[in-house]
């Protein structure tokens, strides 16, 4: 059996009283693609943020259950959120690079970590911006503020700015859905290639895209996992007739 770098165990979550997580189990497996979809207001975002704590910034949540990440409870008060966040990154829907250089978005996490020798600095947010493969365009350009470049080249720069603090997990919501189909396309290519070094796991609304790209795949429903699985299997023969459903874009 595959190792699991993430697990959920019984993983309940409530904005104020509503729960919107209801007993979450789920294996993340390393250096793979896992890809969460469902309808819209399934829990997929919410289920992603549980496993960076990203979630505890929203006063009203309440967490239960577990989420081991290499086998020790994130939510356990010891736990170094920052820490936490340098190791299980992410990456948003909307490129958001900070308004400053590309070279300082990418070496925000390093500083943050307390780096100051330049030429290790200059080391990482080269070999960052060479995994997320747009080193090459920006090479002589890293004093251009960030914001400036494309959209798709934004999106890049804010994973290069994951990638230099050498995370083991990268969670990705709806990372190329603000993007246009050239864009997503090489993006998506990047995340096959990051998924040799990196544990990935994505929300995703493109069934095309999750299909393509992911290794596993869990369906969502209400708060709940319905199905999950091989890619494949999901894909060619689920389980259950209403994962067949969605899949096929009978509702959605
Ligand atoms: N900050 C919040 N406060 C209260 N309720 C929230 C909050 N964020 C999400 N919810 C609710 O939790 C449920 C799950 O939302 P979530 O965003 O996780 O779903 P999703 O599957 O990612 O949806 P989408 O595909 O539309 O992004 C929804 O009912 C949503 O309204």
């Amino acid at each position: 059996m595959a190792d699991s770098i993430i697990s959920t165990d019984g993983l309940r979550l409530y904005y104020g009283k509503k729960e919107a997580l209801h007993g979450i189990n789920l294996d993340i497996e390393e250096k793979k693609i896992t890809a969460l979809i469902g309808p819209s207001g399934c829990g997929k975002s919410t289920f992603l943020r549980c496993l960076n704590r990203m979630n505890d910034l929203i006063d009203t949540v309440t967490i239960t259950g577990t989420v081991k990440f290499r086998g020790h409870n994130i939510y356990s008060p010891k736990t170094d959120t920052v820490k936490l966040r340098q190791q299980v990154g992410m990456v948003f829907q909307q490129p958001n690079p900070f308004s400053f250089s590309i070279y300082d978005n990418v070496a925000f996490g390093l500083r943050l970590a307390g780096i100051k020798d330049k030429q290790t600095l200059d080391e990482r947010v080269e070999k960052a911006l060479r995994q997320a493969a747009i080193w090459d365009v920006v090479k002589d350009d890293l004093n251009k503020n960030a914001q400036q470049l494309s959209g798709g080249q934004q999106q890049r720069v804010c994973i290069a700015r994951v990638l230099a603090t050498k995370p083991d997990v990268i969670l990705m919501d709806e990372p190329t859905s603000a993007l246009d189909p050239i864009s997503s396309s090489q993006i998506e290519e990047t995340m096959v290639e990051l998924a040799k070094d990196y544990t990935i796991v994505t929300v995703t609304h493109n069934m095309q895209q999750a299909s393509r790209i992911s290794d596993k795949t869990a369906f969502f429903m209400n708060g709940k996992v319905v199905e999950y699985g091989d890619t494949a299997q999901i894909f060619i023969n689920p389980k259950e007739q209403i994962t067949n459903d969605y899949i096929n874009g009978n509702f959605g």
